[in-house]
């Protein structure tokens, strides 16, 4: 396949940087383009699954749009890193909380991704239903993390195909049994393209609501208020 892609609208491979910022929600990506980058600008219209170029502290960095769920992002992430040559992606997506040790806006820095999914057996023949993310990206947010003075808490992800579940306590299980102590619907896609690519994944979260309490965030803070992890994503971008 040749640039553009189907759901990439750009012909110049230079309009993307090295590293792409990822939220599930294009709107989450204008956002992060408008407060934090200058001279942002648009690369990608394609089902409003909008990308930003600009500079960070005078470096460039992307930010784009993953849509909901593993086929989509594997579908993004896939173009980015096959055909427009990008390094990292930083997924920077919301997560509920299967333990009460968490609570909504906390930083979540992922450990490995399990899932029930088939996309890594059906992308690339991996069998393993855990993934893990770069251990040097996953260094690099540490550190970033440190430098800002942000607590980051690390756990094991659950990377579920499903946002409605009608069994209301399988969290319990999952997390009993495979140690998640969260849900969010990509990572373990991202982390199985970058494995069949040779390139890097890592993931941040911010609690977005609890599946133990039932607290949750409005859609408008999900959207727009998670800037502790956008913040460490950045830095992380432009070390
Ligand atoms: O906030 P984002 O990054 O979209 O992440 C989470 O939110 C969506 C569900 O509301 C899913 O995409 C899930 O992974
Ligand atoms: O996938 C997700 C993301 C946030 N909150 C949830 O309960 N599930």
């Amino acid at each position: 396949m040749s640039i553009p892609t189907p759901h990439i609208e750009v012909k110049d491979k230079d309009l993307i940087a090295k590293t792409v910022l990822m939220p599930g929600d294009p709107l989450r990506a204008k956002f992060i383009a408008e407060k934090f980058l200058d001279n942002p600008v648009k690369f990608n219209n394609v089902r409003n699954m909008f990308g930003y170029t600009g500079t960070y502290k005078g470096k460039k960095v992307s930010v784009m749009g993953s849509g909901m769920g593993m086929a989509s992002i594997g579908i993004y992430s896939y173009e980015l890193y096959k055909f427009y040559d990008v390094e990292n992606i930083i997924r920077i997506g919301s997560c509920g909380a299967y333990t009460d040790k968490l609570s909504l806006y906390d930083v979540v820095l992922v450990k490995d991704a399990y899932s029930e999914s088939t996309f890594a057996k059906c992308q690339s023949g991996y069998e393993s239903d855990i993934l893990e993310p770069s251990s040097d990206l996953n260094d690099m947010i540490k550190d970033s993390a440190k430098n800002l003075n942000i607590e980051i808490k690390e756990g094991r992800i659950h990377s579920s195909d499903v946002f409605y579940r009608e069994e209301p306590d399988v969290f319990k299980r999952l997390n009993k049994e495979y140690g998640c102590v969260g849900v969010e619907m990509e990572s373990f896609a991202l982390f199985a393209n970058a494995k069949s690519t040779g390139k890097r994944a890592a993931c941040i979260l911010t609690v977005s609501d609890s599946l133990v309490t039932h607290e949750a965030t409005s859609s408008e803070e999900r959207q727009n208020a998670f800037t502790k992890m956008m913040e460490i994503a950045l830095e992380t971008a432009i070390k």
